[in-house]
């Protein structure tokens, strides 16, 4: 049976965190794939996004293209409308069929999971992959991966609550802070956003988008 996991994102834009999250996915999993799911709306971001989702899907294509074991859900194959996770699941799950489901995600998007849109299909349908991420531990202080540990087994009781059981595992990989927000920020006060988001990301948002400076 193939092991291949999902991994959805707004990526406004895609950064070296999501690359090393997948990579790590890939690599602990002994993975045959891992599918980038770019949201053409996301559900639950009540801004708009900053890029729009056609250069949002090209950027990941740039910074995935060489990888043949990351492939980028094609843009025709994307919802139109809200981007449900479990609907995007049964979309794949149609075009892969003999597959063993995981779903990679940040612990920050985790701790939303007890409220997804139909969570009592899409939580038992796959197996989680936490990648720890700084900035939902600001409270802890000490052994970062016990800190995560303890975020999931929240979300765990709160699924167990709803009577949902739940498959997961925290990615073993050191937690890097970088964040889409934090490159719009960069790009905002014009900072460079250089070793932040690949080279070819970088070049592209200057030349398509005229962003500053890129010292
Ligand atoms: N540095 C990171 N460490 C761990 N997980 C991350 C990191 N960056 C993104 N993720 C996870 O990757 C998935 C897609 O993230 P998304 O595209 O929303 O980027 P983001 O950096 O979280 O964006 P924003 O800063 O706008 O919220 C989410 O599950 C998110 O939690
Ligand atoms: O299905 C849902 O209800 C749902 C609610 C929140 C987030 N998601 C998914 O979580 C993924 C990460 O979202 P984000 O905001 O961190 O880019 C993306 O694939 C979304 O479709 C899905």
């Amino acid at each position: 049976m193939r092991k291949v996991a999902i991994f959805g994102g707004t990526f406004d834009p895609v950064h070296w965190g999501h690359l090393l999250i997948a990579e790590t996915a890939l690599s602990e999993l002994a993975l045959d794939l891992v599918i980038w799911v770019p949201a053409r709306c996301p559900p639950h971001k009540l801004h708009s996004c900053w890029l729009d989702f056609d250069l949002r899907w090209q950027l990941v294509q740039l910074a995935t293209y060489d990888r043949p074991d990351f492939l980028l859900l094609p843009k025709e194959k994307q919802l139109i409308g809200s981007s449900y996770a479990i609907e995007t699941l049964e979309d794949l799950r149609s075009l892969y069929p003999n597959t063993h489901w995981y779903w990679i995600i940040g612990s920050d998007a985790f701790q939303t999971l007890p409220k997804w849109y139909r969570r009592q299909e899409i939580v038992p349908a796959c197996d989680w992959l936490v990648a720890p991420r700084p900035r939902c531990l600001t409270d802890f202080v000490g052994d970062r991966s016990a800190s995560v540990d303890f975020l999931c087994q929240q979300v765990v009781q709160q699924l167990n609550s709803q009577c949902i059981e739940i498959r997961w595992q925290v990615l073993q990989m050191p937690s890097v802070e970088v964040s889409s927000s934090l490159i719009r920020q960069y790009c905002r006060q014009s900072r460079s956003i250089r070793y932040l988001v690949p080279e070819a990301v970088r070049t592209y948002l200057e030349a398509e988008q005229g962003i500053r400076p890129i010292v």
